[in-house]
């Protein structure tokens, strides 16, 4: 997946920006709120539907104006060229796919797979568990077909079962939900367990370049319910009493986590800061690692601010590691980092200044 153009309007500080990135790695340099963050959020927006510092309307819209837009165009694994527009005002959203509307923006999302490393990526590691949820749905999203389908089937019986549980009814108007929790809810952890293993060998590949000192890395599957001693079906009914009294469903996948165990360390507790960014940028780079060998393409690569979240040492394995592969990575940092040199000498480099970006 290769980024040809990008095109912004009224996003945070930048009124109207165009930005043709190279093939490779492209930097983008500029002063603390020059507006690189910025520009990170609009790819990452046409990817997510949403910046990773929040929703459209926590702020993303440039103040006094009615909507920001985006529109990208990119080269997809088999060199057609795509191109993808949004329209959002923080409430109402348009957007367009190839020159047709697109119906929803998960259609929208579907098509630009980008993964974004940020300052607030350690979250992945140290944060809640809605974090390492969304990043195993990102990942089942785009590789598996049949993913959606069923976390939708999932989302709306859960949404049905807690109104009911909020109202309190008879526990006769439950079983139906239940069974449709218990079935869509059985299918969507098979689906995530099975993305999970097919991660651990290539997240203990990658930790083991960033963080050899810990021993081999390993992923935990936390699934929300007992899954070993009950299937969903009971643990939905043993749970009832207690839910009704909740007034919301307290097991299932929507309550599911997963967690990275490194063989030399007792616990998640252990890691020290930095332990937890590199290990939250291994298990984001292992997925694009892992996108790419199953659709034979990588996604785009953001990595935000890099340089000031890692040593030199870490920074370059971390640059080596997506850019051998071919990958397209967008790099933004406040000064040029000293090791981008030689085979980590930038493609293209861009300079951003209150909000202007301009290609140095
Ligand atoms: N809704 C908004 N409208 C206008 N300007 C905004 C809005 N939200 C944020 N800004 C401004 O946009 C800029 C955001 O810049 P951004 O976060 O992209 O900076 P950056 O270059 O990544 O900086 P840093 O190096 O400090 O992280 C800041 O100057 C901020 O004050």
């Amino acid at each position: 997946m290769r980024l040809t153009r990008l095109d912004v309007q009224d996003l945070r500080c930048l009124a109207s920006v165009r930005f043709e990135p190279a093939p490779g790695l492209n930097l983008v340099t500029g002063g603390n709120g020059a507006g690189k963050t910025s520009l990170v959020e609009a790819v990452h927006l046409l990817g997510y539907g949403r910046s990773f510092r929040g929703r459209v309307r926590d702020g993303l819209v440039r103040s006094g104006q009615p909507a920001l837009s985006v529109y990208a165009e990119w080269l997809d694994g088999q060199g057609r060229i795509r191109r993808a527009g949004l329209r959002h005002t923080g409430g109402d959203w348009e957007a367009r796919l190839d020159g047709a509307p697109a119906p929803s923006l998960t259609e929208l999302c579907a098509e630009l797979a980008v993964v974004s490393f940020e300052p607030g990526s350690h979250e992945l590691i140290a944060g809640g568990a809605e974090h390492r949820r969304r990043f195993l749905d990102w990942a089942l999203f785009h590789v598996e077909p049949s993913f959606l389908p069923v976390w939708r089937r999932y989302a709306r019986a859960l949404k049905q079962r807690n109104a009911l549980l909020k109202r309190g009814p008879a526990p006769s108007a439950l079983a139906p939900w239940d069974q449709e929790l218990a079935e869509s809810g059985e299918r969507l952890t098979s689906l995530r367990a099975g993305y999970l293993d097919r991660l651990e060998p290539v997240l203990a590949a990658t930790a083991a370049e960033f963080l050899p000192e810990l021993g081999a890395a390993g992923l935990a599957y936390l699934p929300g319910w007992r899954r070993g001693e009950t299937s969903l079906a009971d643990a939905l009914l043993l749970a009832r009493e207690r839910d009704l009294a909740l007034g919301y469903t307290s097991v299932g996948p929507h309550r599911a986590d997963w967690r990275v165990d490194y063989a030399g360390l007792p616990g998640r507790e252990a890691l020290s800061r930095g332990q937890e960014k590199l290990t939250a940028l291994a298990c984001v780079l292992a997925q694009a690692r892992a996108f790419a060998a199953d659709r034979g393409e990588w996604p785009l690569v953001c990595l935000d601010d890099l340089a000031s979240e890692l040593d030199q040492q870490h920074l370059r394995h971390a640059l080596e590691a997506v850019l051998s592969s071919g990958a397209q990575v967008l790099l933004t940092a406040t000064e040029a980092p000293a090791i981008l040199t030689g085979s980590l000498a930038p493609a293209a480099v861009f300079h951003v200044e209150r909000g202007v970006l301009v290609r140095a």
